[in-house]
C-alpha cells in the first residue's frame, strides 16, 4: 500500500512536469528514452528531473508550468523551435480593469461558469477570461432543484478546487451564496466574501440584486478591498419571491428598474454587472447606459459580454434530472452527455462480455523465471523459502517501471 501511493505522488511529479515542459524538449525526449527503454530505473529519472528542476531558476518555474497552458490554446497547439528556446510568459491575468478596457474597445467579454478542476482547466485552457464558481452548483453538481441551499463552506470548497485548475489567467468569481450576504449588518458580508478570498482563492464575489440595501452592502464590500460583480434581472436565489425562473424586465416600468438597480451597483464600485434573462433591447439600454461593462445570459447580444454553464454549453445534461433546467438561451456546442452515456454502456457491455480488459489492458507481467517460481511455489504450498530480498526489490522496481509505460507511446 505504501509501495503504491508513494508510487503514485512520484509518478504525479513526472505527469507534472511532462505536462509542463513540453516546450523543453531536452528533457522531455530524456524522460521518452528512459520510457521506452524501460531502463533506466525510474528513481534515476525522477533524480535527475528533481536536479533539473532545483537548478532552474524561479522565474522558469513559474512562467513554465502555468504558460504552456496557454503555448496550446494561444498557438493552436503549435510550438516551434524557437517557442522551445525561451519560456514562454506567463499569462496576463484578466483584471477589473482590463474587462473595463475590453468593453472600452468593443471587445467580448467571456465568462463561463464551472464548478471543480477539471473543468476549470479546461476553461483556462480554451482562454476564457473569466470563471465564475456559480452557485448555480448546487442544481448541476450537487442535484437541488434551486440555488438556495448551498451553504458557504460548499461554495468555498468548490471554489478551492476551481483555484487549482485555474490559477493564473481568468479572473476567479465566486458566488456569495443565499444567506451569507443579505443582511442589514452589512460586515456579516464582508467577512464572508474575505472568507471566499482568502480560503477560496477568488479574487472577486458576486451578489445578486440591485437594490439600495444591495448597492450599500456593495459599497462596504468594496471598500473593505474585495471587487464585486453584481447581477439584476433574474436573480435565482430569490426564486420563492419571483415565482419562479422567469424572464424580468419584460415591462416598461420593470425595464426601467432593472437599469436604476444595474446603476445603482455601479455608484457602490461593481466592476461589472451579470443581467440574467432579460429583454435584448433592455439589456443593450443597460450596457449603453453603464460605463462599466454588463455580462449577459439570456439577454441578447447588445452586452458587453456572455456567460454560460459549463455543463450547459457542452450538453453535458442530457441526463433527464438535469434535462428539465436547461433554459431555452443556452447554446450547446457539444454533445458530451451522450458521450458519456455512450462511454459507460461501452464499458459495461465488455464487462460483462468479458473483452475488457483483455490482454491489452492487463499490462502487469511477471518474467518466466519468476512464473515459473510462482508455480511452483503454487504446487509446494508456502513452507519454501520466499525470495531473496535482492529478488524483491527487483520485483519492486520493474513493477513500478511497468505500472504506467510499458513500450506503449505515451500519447498524452
Ligand atoms: N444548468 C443551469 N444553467 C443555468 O443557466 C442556471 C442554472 N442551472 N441554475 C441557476 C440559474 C437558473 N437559471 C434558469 C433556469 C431556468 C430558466 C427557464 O426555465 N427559463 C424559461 C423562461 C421562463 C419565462 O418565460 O419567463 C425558458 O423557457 O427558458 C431560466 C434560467 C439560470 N441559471
Ligand atoms: C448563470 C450565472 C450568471 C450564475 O449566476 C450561476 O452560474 O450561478
Amino acid at each position: 500500500m505504501m509501495m503504491i501511493s508513494s508510487h503514485f505522488r512520484r509518478r504525479f511529479a513526472i505527469d507534472t512536469f511532462r505536462r509542463s515542459c513540453t516546450v523543453c524538449q531536452t528533457d522531455r525526449g530524456r524522460l521518452d528514452r528512459s520510457y521506452s527503454n524501460q531502463r533506466p530505473c525510474l528513481i534515476d529519472t525522477i533524480q535527475r528531473i528533481n536536479l533539473s528542476l532545483r537548478s532552474r531558476s524561479s522565474i522558469h518555474d513559474k512562467t513554465h508550468t502555468t504558460s504552456l497552458r496557454y503555448a496550446s490554446s494561444n498557438t493552436n497547439g503549435n510550438t516551434s523551435t524557437k517557442d522551445t528556446e525561451k519560456p514562454i510568459k506567463k499569462p496576463k491575468k484578466i483584471t477589473t480593469l482590463s474587462m473595463a478596457a475590453k468593453k472600452r474597445r468593443g471587445e467580448k467579454i467571456t465568462m463561463v461558469t464551472a464548478y471543480d478542476f477539471p473543468s476549470a482547466v479546461h476553461v483556462d485552457r480554451a482562454g476564457v477570461d473569466v470563471l465564475l464558481v456559480g452557485d448555480s452548483c448546487a442544481m448541476v453538481e450537487l442535484g437541488f432543484e434551486t440555488t438556495q441551499p448551498i451553504t458557504l463552506d460548499q461554495m468555498i470548497h468548490h471554489c478551492q478546487a476551481v483555484k487549482r485548475g485555474a490559477p493564473n489567467r481568468p479572473l476567479l468569481v465566486g458566488d456569495m451564496p443565499f444567506g451569507s450576504y443579505e443582511y442589514k449588518d452589512v460586515d456579516i458580508a464582508l467577512k464572508n466574501a474575505y472568507r471566499m478570498v482568502k480560503e477560496g482563492g477568488m479574487d472577486a464575489v458576486k451578489f445578486e440584486g440591485g437594490s439600495e440595501a444591495r448597492a450599500n452592502t456593495v459599497k462596504h464590500v468594496v471598500e473593505g478591498g474585495v471587487a464585486v460583480l453584481g447581477h439584476v434581472g433574474l436573480t435565482p436565489q430569490a426564486i420563492s419571491v419571483l415565482g419562479g425562473f422567469r424572464a424580468q424586465g419584460r415591462t416598461a416600468a420593470n425595464a426601467r428598474s432593472l437599469l436604476d438597480d444595474a446603476l445603482r451597483l455601479q455608484d457602490a464600485g461593481a466592476f461589472a454587472v451579470v443581467l440574467e434573462c432579460v429583454p435584448a433591447n433592455v439589456a443593450t439600454a443597460i450596457t449603453e447606459a453603464l460605463e462599466v461593462p454588463t455580462i449577459g445570459i439570456g439577454a441578447g447580444g447588445g452586452t458587453s459580454g456572455q456567460v454560460l454553464v459549463f455543463h450547459d454549453l457542452l450538453g453535458m445534461l442530457s441526463h433527464p434530472h438535469h434535462e428539465e433546467f436547461v433554459p431555452r438561451f443556452c447554446k450547446q456546442y457539444a454533445r458530451v452527455g451522450m458521450e458519456i452515456t455512450n462511454g459507460l454502456a461501452q464499458f459495461k457491455e465488455e464487462v460483462e462480455s468479458g473483452a475488457f480488459p483483455g490482454n491489452d489492458y492487463s499490462p502487469y507481467k511477471m518474467s518466466k523465471r519468476e512464473e515459473e517460481m510462482f508455480n511452483e511455489l503454487l504446487e509446494n504450498g508456502s513452507k519454501d523459502e520466499g525470495p531473496s530480498s535482492s529478488s524483491l526489490e527487483d520485483a519492486d522496481e520493474s513493477e513500478q517501471l511497468n505500472l504506467y509505460g510499458n513500450n506503449k507511446t505515451d500519447s498524452r
